[in-house]
């Protein structure tokens, strides 16, 4: 297999071949009343200056599938990976920061890694390892401001197959196992399921993760409370995240929710399950959608409030469980939920990516 290049630095010149029609989640809405006064609530800025101007991807410039598939992948090159823990050793996560070569992207995409080696097709055909699709973790511009990198949050796969013995991942235990300097076959940008809308500085963004399903929603929080972009007047809207875990142990990106919180309380706020270590208000395990629960009221509200936007990725059980609590939520409140979502779906305000 060859592998290319990144494409040089791409900026407001991008290749219109390059790029595709405007994403669903693009759909714009009145940003919320109450948007201007919470950016003043800020206790301190996190804010890090950026180096590039990528403001331009957005509606029909978001970038799409520029390697991979029928074009050749490129290389990214591992410039930091970290061990983030895990509840055990099956379920290690790393934090894996790739320089690029400044292959664009936005919040709420993926790249996919193709692992090396090769396998047996159903035919006996000796063929390449199939591609991998891993959420990006970081801003568009990446954790060091100068868009030249994507950060990647992996969970190593690993499991008992029906007689016992360990099974590995492939990708998962590969990228996990990599070291400062290795380099990736990659493709991407994909996905358009878990964008951002246009005018995202100024809406009301709700979000419900599972384990690793935090990735994108660091992408969007990078970008939303660390990206200091220039002439950028910061986030005007309320971001709102719940989050599910086993335990302390496993929780991923501690550090970033707590700073967060301390320096944005007004548009800030984390509801963190921890499912093997609290209890729920009925004395089970305490799970995401608990939290949810605990909060109906204003869940239900920003569901109907015309702007607000909803994003899930995690577990498919999770999302399942969701939509019964919301369901069940609902006839409590007199709100009929599926037809809420049904509607949320059609304007674009409802997005779910699970596994
Ligand atoms: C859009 C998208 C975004 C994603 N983002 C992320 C991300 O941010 N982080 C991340 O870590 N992963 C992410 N994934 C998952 C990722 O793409 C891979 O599927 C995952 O890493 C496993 O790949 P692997 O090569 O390690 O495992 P493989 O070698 O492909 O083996 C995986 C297969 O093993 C089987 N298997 C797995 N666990 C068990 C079990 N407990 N019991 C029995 N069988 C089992 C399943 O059949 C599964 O298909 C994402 C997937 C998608 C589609």
């Amino acid at each position: 297999m060859q592998i290319h290049p990144p494409m040089p630095c791409v900026g407001r010149g991008l290749a219109s071949r390059v790029l595709r029609a405007a994403p669903a989640g693009a759909a714009t809405a009145r940003p919320p009343r109450h948007a201007r006064a919470l950016a003043a609530t800020a206790t301190s800025d996190l804010r890090q200056p950026v180096s590039v101007d990528w403001e331009h991807l957005r509606g029909d410039q978001v970038p799409l599938n520029l390697y991979g598939g029928k074009k050749e992948p490129f290389v990214g090159r591992v410039v930091a990976i970290r061990d983030m823990g895990g509840r055990d050793r099956e379920r290690h996560v790393s934090h894996i920061v790739i320089d690029t070569g400044g292959v664009p992207f936005v919040e709420g995409q993926a790249f996919g890694v193709i692992p090396p080696g090769s396998k047996l097709n159903s035919k006996g055909k000796e063929v390449a390892h199939g591609v991998r699709l891993y959420s990006i973790a970081s801003s568009r511009y990446g954790d060091g401001g100068d868009g030249k990198t994507c950060t990647l949050c992996v969970v190593r796969v690993i499991y008992k197959d029906a007689s016992g013995n360990e099974v590995r991942g492939l990708c998962s235990n590969y990228l996990c196992d990599r070291a400062v300097g290795d380099e990736l076959a990659m493709t991407g940008p994909s996905g358009t399921a878990m964008l951002l809308p246009d005018d995202h500085m100024a809406r009301d963004v709700i979000c419900v993760s599972t384990g690793t399903g935090i990735a994108p929603f660091r992408s969007f929080w990078r970008r939303l409370f660390y990206d200091g972009v220039p002439g950028g007047k910061g986030y005007g809207g309320r971001f709102r995240l719940y989050s599910g875990f086993a335990n302390q142990d496993s929780v991923l990106y501690g550090e970033e929710l707590e700073e967060m919180a301390a320096a944005y309380p007004g548009s800030f706020r984390l509801a963190m399950a921890l499912s093997l270590e609290r209890r729920n208000q009925k004395g089970g395990q305490e799970y995401v959608q608990d939290k949810i629960e605990e909060d109906a009221e204003a869940f239900l509200a920003a569901m109907g409030d015309g702007s607000t936007q909803f994003y899930f990725c995690g577990l498919k059980r999770m999302y399942s469980s969701v939509t019964e609590v919301l369901e069940r939520m609902g006839k409590e409140h007199g709100v009929d939920a599926p037809a809420l979502i049904a509607k949320l779906k059609k304007e674009h305000r409802w997005h779910v990516e699970t596994a």
